[in-house]
């Protein structure tokens, strides 16, 4: 009899975010308690695009379970890019509101960089200001974007210390590939970031020992370009046609991430699925980061929120 292949272990990063929301709420709860300052978070959305008000739809009801104070502000497609600046000095400047965020993409009239940059660094809960992209680059505290801390808790429960390991990033983006690359040698990982131009792509992963995939192709990374027993990470949301042909006919789709799931499965030690692997963690971790930046308002140290 042959013997079957081995099947990765799921991270079950839906299962993990909704401990961390628990522990969100229930942190924050002791800090309005012992302090009377609760969390607030507002987020910004610009115009109508469905994908962006799902997630902000699931923002603010996630919020709102956690027992922190939200607010959304939806302004028209139209609205321009002065009008959006001032709503975020409004914000910047309300001392109920610890988190300020703006939700990407922004229409093509506005510069999304003047806007991220008029957030006040300390109430930036993405972790997008360029402040907190160099306290992040020099190993300072500040507040650290919400998807690659998600892969980085997601990978600290699963492999303890990851010090000396290999890391393969691929991906370049200021939201993502960087600021992982920046984690993960925070976590003494021997780091390479991968992109476009990089030379024999599959033979670079097949060296990682972790593989985050954030490039936005769909199924982009094959089965083969996997080390056998790597942990895989896949950060790509990508909107497909739905398999069966009369739904795809209908314009029904589904989401797939950037790696090949059913390959990659038999041959990764550890996998992240797409949906319900990194996507919720996005959201647990912006209420960790409006939790602490509502701590460090008023000079408290947050409590630790690992599991
Ligand atoms: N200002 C920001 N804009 C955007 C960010 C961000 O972190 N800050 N990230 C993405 C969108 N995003 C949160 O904003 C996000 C994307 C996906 C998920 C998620 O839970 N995905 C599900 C699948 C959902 C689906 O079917 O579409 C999953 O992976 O299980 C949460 C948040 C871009 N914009």
């Amino acid at each position: 009899m042959s013997a079957q292949p081995s099947r990765a272990t799921l991270i079950d990063g839906k299962a993990f975010s909704t401990g961390l929301v628990e522990r969100v709420a229930a942190a924050s709860a002791r800090l309005e308690a012992a302090h009377g300052v609760k969390p607030g978070l507002a987020v910004v959305i610009v115009g109508e695009d469905p994908a962006s008000q799902l997630y902000v739809r699931n923002k603010g009801e996630t919020t709102v379970r956690a027992g922190l104070r939200s607010d959304t502000h939806r302004l028209d497609a139209t609205t321009s890019q002065a009008d959006l600046l001032a709503l975020i000095a409004e914000l910047n400047a309300d001392a109920g509101i610890h988190g300020v965020l703006v939700q990407l993409p922004l229409p093509t009239h506005i510069d999304a960089s003047v806007v991220l940059d008029a957030i006040d660094p300390d109430k930036d809960v993405d972790g997008f200001h360029v402040v907190n992209a160099g306290r992040l680059a020099v190993g300072l505290p500040g507040l650290v974007p919400c998807t690659p801390l998600g892969c980085l808790m997601l990978l600290k429960d699963q492999l303890g210390d990851l010090s000396g390991l290999n890391a393969v990033i691929i991906g370049r983006s200021n939201i993502v590939g960087k600021p992982m690359a920046q984690l993960l040698l925070g976590e003494s990982c021997t780091v390479t970031i991968a992109h476009s131009r990089t030379r024999d792509l599959p033979a670079v992963c097949r060296a990682a020992d972790i593989l985050v995939a954030a490039v936005g192709r769909p199924e982009m990374v094959r089965g083969d370009w996997i080390k056998p027993g790597a942990t895989v990470i896949d950060v790509g949301i990508n909107r497909v046609p739905s398999l069966d042909p009369e739904k795809a006919a209908a314009g029904k789709t589904r989401v797939v991430g950037d790696v090949a799931f059913q390959e990659a499965v038999q041959v990764a030690g550890r996998i992240t699925p797409v949906p319900g692997g990194v996507g919720p963690m996005t959201i647990a971790c912006l209420l960790a980061n409006t939790y602490s930046a509502a701590c460090r308002s008023i000079g408290v140290t947050p409590e630790p929120l690992d599991a």
